[in-house]
């Protein structure tokens, strides 16, 4: 099989090139050209809806892994248009190019794509209300490839992060450094999900194989607010040594915590589907959460 990653120095990006690696022979491309060593890789920038075509001609994919995405919730309030362009217009071309050659495309989206008034766990076709522009351009870009004719597979995932790049885990673990005492939102339910979690997940699913196109939810199992996870987060980390105290966190409404975008109050994803689809089982998020911060954990090439 031969793979084609795009967006190899991403959280997710990250660890899809330590999972896919065994699959076939892989491609990485990243928008600099070089991975996050320093060392070279194939360079694409989606945006550039040019270069896609002959990236895919030289190349030749049996599928495409597409985990670049504009992900600054916040700014993108302000820059629509880039996250338009990078979370829908792009994934479309590149769907359509896949689509073209033949090539299935794997490719990820969010829980921002609902508005958060549920109060059951989120199905696949439960009807979706993006609250901001981050949502909105995510959402978009699942149109885009649902239209586009290509072979694909549209995992929703929610609350990423990993021990690189930037994400709530390293947030948190910077600002507990620097404080005795945080506020964190309390009222905001949701599945915090690990890269790796992400990067096996797909791993699995490619070696069985895309069959029919779909969109379906990816997470770690249980769920919590952004303070419980904050808690369980020095936790963790003081238990393991990896901080020398544990701050105090205080739960805060999301009204004591303004920010430019709105986000969902509950966006608990349901994966029984995934899981039916293709035989798999996630782990507890605490249990998740305890594997990425254990050292013994760590990953071949993480
Ligand atoms: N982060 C999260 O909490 C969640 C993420 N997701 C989705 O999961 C997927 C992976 O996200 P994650 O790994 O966390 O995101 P990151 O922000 O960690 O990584 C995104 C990567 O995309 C690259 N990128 C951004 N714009 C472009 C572009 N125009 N062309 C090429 N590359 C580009 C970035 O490159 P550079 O390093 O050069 O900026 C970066 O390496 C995305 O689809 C995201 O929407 C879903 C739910 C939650
Ligand atoms: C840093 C901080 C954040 N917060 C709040 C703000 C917000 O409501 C919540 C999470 O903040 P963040 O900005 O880290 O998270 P955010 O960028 O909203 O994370 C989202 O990213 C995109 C890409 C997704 O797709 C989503 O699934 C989700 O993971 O915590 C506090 O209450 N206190 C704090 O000190
Ligand atoms: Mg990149």
């Amino acid at each position: 099989m031969r793979l084609l990653l795009l967006g190899g120095n991403g959280q997710v990006g990250h660890e899809l090139r330590r999972s896919l690696a065994p699959l076939g022979e892989l491609t990485v491309t990243t928008r600099s050209g070089e991975l996050g060593d320093g060392s070279a890789c194939e360079r694409l920038d989606l945006t550039d809806f040019d270069a896609i075509e002959p990236l895919l001609a030289r190349v030749a994919p049996n599928v495409v892994v597409n985990a670049t995405a504009y992900t600054a919730v916040d700014r993108a309030e302000d820059e629509r248009e880039a996250a338009f362009r990078a979370n829908a217009e792009g994934p479309g071309r590149l769907a359509r190019a896949c689509a073209a050659r033949g090539a299935a495309l794997l490719h990820y989206s969010t829980d921002y794509v609902f508005d958060g008034s549920g109060t059951r766990p989120y199905r696949e076709d439960d009807p979706t209300a993006p609250l901001g522009v981050y949502g909105a351009s995510k959402l978009a870009g699942e149109q885009e490839i649902a239209a586009s004719g290509a072979r694909h597979l549209i995992l929703r995932t929610a609350w990423v992060y990993a021990t690189h790049g930037g994400n709530f885990l390293r947030t948190m673990l910077r600002l507990g450094a620097e404080r005795d005492e945080l506020r964190v939102v309390a009222d905001q339910r949701g599945c915090p999900t690990p890269a790796w979690l992400i990067a096996d997940a797909s791993a699995q699913i490619l070696r069985q194989g895309i069959a029919a196109p779909a969109v379906r939810h990816l997470v770690a199992a249980g769920e919590t607010t952004w303070h419980g996870f904050a808690e369980a987060i020095f936790d963790r980390a003081y238990a393991l040594g990896l901080i020398p105290r544990r701050p105090t966190v205080h739960p805060i409404t999301t009204a004591d915590y303004p920010t430019c975008a709105q986000r969902p109050a509950y966006s608990v994803l349901d994966t029984a589907r995934l899981q039916a689809d293709y035989g798999l089982r996630f782990p507890d998020w605490r249990d998740a959460l305890d594997a990425t911060l254990a050292p013994d954990s760590a990953k071949p090439g993480a």
